[in-house]
C-alpha cells in the first residue's frame, strides 16, 4: 500500500509571547499541542475548529512557513524538518499548494489572469513560453472559465470566478496536495456550492489530496471524507465524516453540530436528540 500523503506525529507548535512588550514576562501559546493524524491520498481531510484552535498554524507548518516545536510531519513519505536550503524548499513547495480564503487579496491586481496562472510555471522554470501558454489555456478550461478571460484583470471577475483562477494556479504545477484554507467563505452562498463542485471534479480527475480548513460544517458534511475537530490546539475528536456526524462523542463536537443550519427534517430530528447538556454524551433513543 502507498504511504499516506500526510502524517502528523505528536506535532507541537508553541509561540513565546512577551506579555508586557519588554520581554520581562513570558507566556507560551500552545497553538498546536501533541496532534497526531494520518491523511490518505486522494481524500478530503477536513480540519474544523473555532478561531484560534490551531488550524492555520498546521497549514503553515505543512507549507514550511513555520518550524515545529516538537513531533514529526511527513509529507509524501518525507520528514519535512529535513528539508533544508533554498532549492530543496522550492522543490518541496512544488508539491504542496494552497487555495486562499479571499481570492481578491490573493490575486495580484496588476497582473492579467494569464500572468497569474503562468507565474508558478515561470518560478519553477517549467517549459518554453509557448508550452506555458498552452498549459495556461488548458488550466483555465479545467476550471470552467472561457479562454477570453485570460486577458482580463482580477477586478473584472466575480468572486467565484476569481477563486477559480486561484484553483487553476494551485494545480498548475501538478501538485498532489492542496491546502484549502476556507476556500469559499468569502463567496456568496449561491456560488459556494459551484466552487465546491469544481474542487470535487478536479480532485477526481487529478487524484488530489485536500487538507480542508473550514468553519462550515454543512460543507464538510457534503465534501469531506474524514474530519478532525480542533479545540485550543488539541485534537479533540476525529472520524469518518458520516460516523462523526451521526455519532459525535465529544461535547464540544456536539455543540458545533448543533450550530449547523438545518439541512433536512431527518437531520433536525437527529440533532434534537443530541442532549447538549448531557455530559455523558449519550444520544437519546439512538
Ligand atoms: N506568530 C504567532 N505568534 C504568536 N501567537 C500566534 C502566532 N500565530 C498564531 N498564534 C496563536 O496560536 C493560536 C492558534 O492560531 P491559528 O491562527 O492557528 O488559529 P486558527 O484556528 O487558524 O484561527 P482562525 O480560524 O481565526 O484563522 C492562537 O492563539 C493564535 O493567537
Amino acid at each position: 500500500m502507498k504511504e499516506p500523503m500526510i502524517e502528523f506525529q505528536n506535532v507541537q507548535k508553541f509561540f513565546q509571547l512577551s506579555q508586557n512588550g519588554f520581554g520581562r514576562t513570558r507566556t507560551m501559546v500552545k497553538a498546536v499541542n501533541e496532534v497526531s493524524f494520518t491523511v490518505p491520498r486522494g481524500q478530503t481531510f477536513a480540519v474544523i475548529g473555532e478561531s484560534g484552535s490551531g488550524k492555520t498554524t498546521m497549514a503553515k507548518m505543512l507549507m514550511k512557513f513555520e518550524d515545529l516545536t516538537g513531533g514529526l510531519i511527513r509529507v509524501d513519505g518525507q520528514d519535512i524538518s529535513k528539508i533544508k536550503g533554498k532549492e530543496a524548499l522550492k522543490a518541496y513547495r512544488r508539491k504542496v499548494q494552497i487555495v486562499h480564503q479571499d481570492p481578491t487579496s490573493s490575486l495580484n491586481p496588476r497582473k492579467t489572469i494569464k500572468e497569474i496562472i503562468e507565474e508558478p510555471l515561470i518560478v519553477h522554470g517549467m517549459g518554453t513560453r509557448s508550452e506555458r501558454l498552452q498549459r495556461v489555456r488548458e488550466l483555465i478550461q479545467v476550471v470552467d472559465l472561457p479562454l477570453s478571460y485570460l486577458d482580463r484583470y482580477p477586478h473584472m471577475l466575480s468572486g467565484g470566478q476569481k477563486q477559480r483562477v486561484g484553483i487553476a494556479r494551485a494545480i498548475a504545477l501538478n501538485s498532489k496536495l492542496i491546502i484549502l484554507d476556507e476556500p469559499t467563505s468569502a463567496l456568496d452562498v449561491s456560488v459556494q456550492s459551484k466552487v465546491m463542485d469544481l474542487l470535487k471534479k478536479i480532485q477526481k480527475e487529478f487524484q488530489l489530496t485536500y487538507f480542508f480548513i473550514t468553519h462550515d460544517l454543512a460543507l464538510v458534511k457534503n465534501f469531506a471524507d474524514y474530519v478532525i475537530i480542533m479545540e485550543k490546539g488539541a485534537l479533540v475528536e476525529e472520524g469518518k465524516t458520516e460516523q462523526l456526524f451521526h455519532n459525535p462523542r465529544n461535547l464540544y463536537t456536539k455543540n458545533l453540530l448543533k450550530a449547523i443550519p438545518v439541512i433536512g427534517e431527518e437531520e433536525q430530528r437527529f440533532l434534537d436528540r443530541i442532549q447538549i447538556e448531557d455530559t455523558t454524551y449519550s444520544i437519546q433513543g439512538g
